[in-house]
């Protein structure tokens, strides 16, 4: 999917939603732990519960590495179902993959070719030689940590360098910066976390086109209003995750309706910012 893609379904939903598909077995309604497989029906009937209000889904890999084989068949049907029942919704492994450029590739292609999603995330710790084989994709996106919402982020990501080129850059600022640079950077993307909403104003300064992918709000605490007003552009450039708020608002018989009054309430609170940004 392009970006231009995208910022259509944006305007098509009304909404720049992104699900995330974070499932816990321990979380989960005890009548979808008798089926075979639990964790693709839970995600099924919530995608389904929800997809007309997101424009993304997000599965963060670790929720279903934690279960070995049965996790990653879960993962794949995951994927499988949302491109083959939902094509317009754009699909994030958040893996926070990223290594010595051969290793890179090979992650690369386990996303992109043979889960077939639209986009990964990367960290960008180990430079340009580690990120630009995920680049190399056409059409798909790499999306990399900038500056993520836990508060370990201050210990390295807001450190000032000092380097000659950026004497007064902090490091994430370097990150947007010089990739900015790198083969393919039109296919970046940026991790920045909701609950640094201060910050975006200065992200938008070196980023002004970018999309960003902002964790956070929900049961992080970020402010959904707080991010739209420092880090929307003109082709909105901004997807919201929210995993647990949405996905567990209940574990009874009606948890997929629950995420969907969610769901249904982000959608809402962003519909309004979005005829407020671009009503004239
Ligand atoms: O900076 C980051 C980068 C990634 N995440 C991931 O996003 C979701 C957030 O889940 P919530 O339940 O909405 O808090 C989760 O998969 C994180 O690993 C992040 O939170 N911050």
């Amino acid at each position: 999917m392009t970006t231009q893609q995208l910022f259509e379904q944006i305007q098509l939903k009304k909404s720049f939603l992104c699900v995330g598909l974070d499932v816990d077995l321990t979380k989960i309604p005890q009548h979808i732990l008798a089926l075979e497989d639990p964790i693709f029906e839970f995600n099924k009937a919530i995608i389904d519960a929800t997809h007309d209000l997101a424009v993304s889904y997000k599965p963060n890999t670790a929720f279903y590495e934690a279960y070995g084989i049965k996790g990653w068949i879960s993962l794949q049907k995951t994927i499988n179902y949302i491109n083959e029942n939902y094509p317009d919704l754009f699909t994030i492994a958040d893996a926070k993959r990223g290594d010595i450029g051969n290793t890179s590739s090979m992650y690369a292609k386990a996303f992109f070719e043979d889960l077939n999603f639209d986009s990964v995330t990367v960290a960008p710790y180990m430079g340009k030689d580690s990120v630009e084989p995920f680049l190399a994709f056409e059409n798909k996106h790499t999306i990399l940590l900038a500056l993520t919402s836990n508060t370990g982020a201050f210990d390295f990501q807001t450190l000032k360098s000092k380097s000659e080129k950026l004497p007064e850059a902090e490091l994430y600022q370097q990150v947007l910066e010089i990739s900015k640079n790198w083969t393919n950077s039109k296919n970046l993307m940026y991790v920045v976390g909701a609950t640094k909403a201060t910050y975006f104003s200065e992200i938008r300064k070196i980023v002004p086109d970018s999309f960003l992918l902002v964790p956070g709000v929900g049961a992080q605490g970020g402010n959904l209003a707080e991010v739209c007003a420092h880090g929307m552009n003109d082709q909105v450039g901004l997807l919201i995750n929210s995993s647990r708020a949405i996905i567990y608002a209940s574990n009874e018989l009606d948890f997929a309706d629950k995420a969907r009054a969610e769901a249904l309430k982000m959608q809402k609170e962003m519909q309004v910012i979005l005829e407020a940004k671009f009503s004239n």
